[in-house]
C-alpha cells in the first residue's frame, strides 16, 4: 500500500526502505521524538520528504492530488479537534466536510458502539471526558470509510482495558471492510496484540 524509499526529512527522520502492506495492521512504535508522527504526515502528504520518495499503491505521492489522497487516506491526529455542538454534530462533521451523505442515526449510533462510547447523539461533545472525546474522534473517522486509516496514538487517553476493547473493535470493523490501518502507539500491549506488521523506529539523532 505504501512504500518509502531512501527517505530523509530534516534531521528528524531517515528511512532506507519501508513497506506497509494493504489490508494489514501496521503498528509504529519507538521512543518519543523518533519520528512516528512524521511518518504518518508523510503518508498523508501533509509534508514532503527532503530526499527520497513515498509511494501509495505504486504511485509517487508527490504526483497525486493531496485533497483526493486525504479522502482515501484519513489521518486521525494525536489531539483530535472536538467542535462545539452535540456528539452527532461531531460525528457528521467529517462527512459534511468531505461532501459525503450523512447516514441515519442508527448508523451513527453503530459507529459510537464500535468505539465503546455509550452516549446519546444529543450529548454535548465538549462536556465529554478526554478519553470519550478521543473515541468520538475515532468514530468520526470510521464513518468516513477510507481505504487507509492513519491513527496517531488513538488510545493514549484510555485505560489499558478500554484501549484494548476500542482498538479491537475498531480493527474488527476495519478488517471486515478490508481496510489498511497504520497505528502509532506507545502501548506495547496494543502493538503485541494487534500488529500484523510491527515497525520500530529508532531516533535519527
Ligand atoms: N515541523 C517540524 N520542524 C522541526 N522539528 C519538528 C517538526 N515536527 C516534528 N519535529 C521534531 O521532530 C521529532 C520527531 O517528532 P514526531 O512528532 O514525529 O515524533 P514521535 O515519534 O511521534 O514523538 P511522540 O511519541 O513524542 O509523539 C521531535 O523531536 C519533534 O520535536
Amino acid at each position: 500500500m505504501f512504500e518509502l524509499k531512501e527517505i530523509r526529512y530534516k534531521d528528524i527522520l531517515k528511512i532506507g526502505h519501508l513497506r506497509m502492506e494493504e489490508n494489514k495492521v501496521s503498528i509504529l512504535t519507538g521512543e518519543s521524538g523518533s519520528g512516528k508522527t512524521t511518518v504518518l504526515k508523510l503518508l498523508n502528504h501533509l509534508i514532503s520528504p527532503d530526499e527520497g520518495k513515498v509511494f501509495y499503491k505504486g504511485k509517487d505521492i508527490a504526483t497525486l492530488d493531496p485533497v483526493q489522497h486525504r479522502r482515501n487516506v484519513i489521518m486521525l491526529q494525536q489531539m483530535p479537534a472536538i467542535f462545539p455542538g452535540t456528539v452527532k454534530d461531531n460525528l457528521v462533521a467529517g462527512l459534511v466536510f468531505s461532501e459525503k451523505a450523512v447516514p441515519d442515526d442508527r448508523v451513527l449510533e453503530e459507529a459510537l458502539h464500535s468505539v465503546h462510547l455509550r452516549k446519546s447523539l444529543k450529548t454535548d461533545a465538549e462536556g465529554l471526558s478526554g478519553g470519550e472525546q478521543q473515541r468520538l474522534a475515532l468514530a468520526r473517522v470510521l464513518l468516513l470509510d477510507a481505504e487507509v486509516y492513519l491513527l496517531d496514538e488513538p488510545s493514549s487517553a484510555l485505560d489499558d482495558e478500554t484501549a484494548d476493547e476500542v482498538i479491537s473493535s475498531f480493527l474488527k470493523k476495519a478488517k471486515q471492510k478490508n481496510r489498511t490501518v497504520i497505528i502509532v502507539t506507545h502501548s506495547n500491549q496494543i502493538a503485541d496484540r494487534y500488529a500484523d506488521v510491527p515497525v520500530h523506529l529508532e531516533r535519527y539523532n
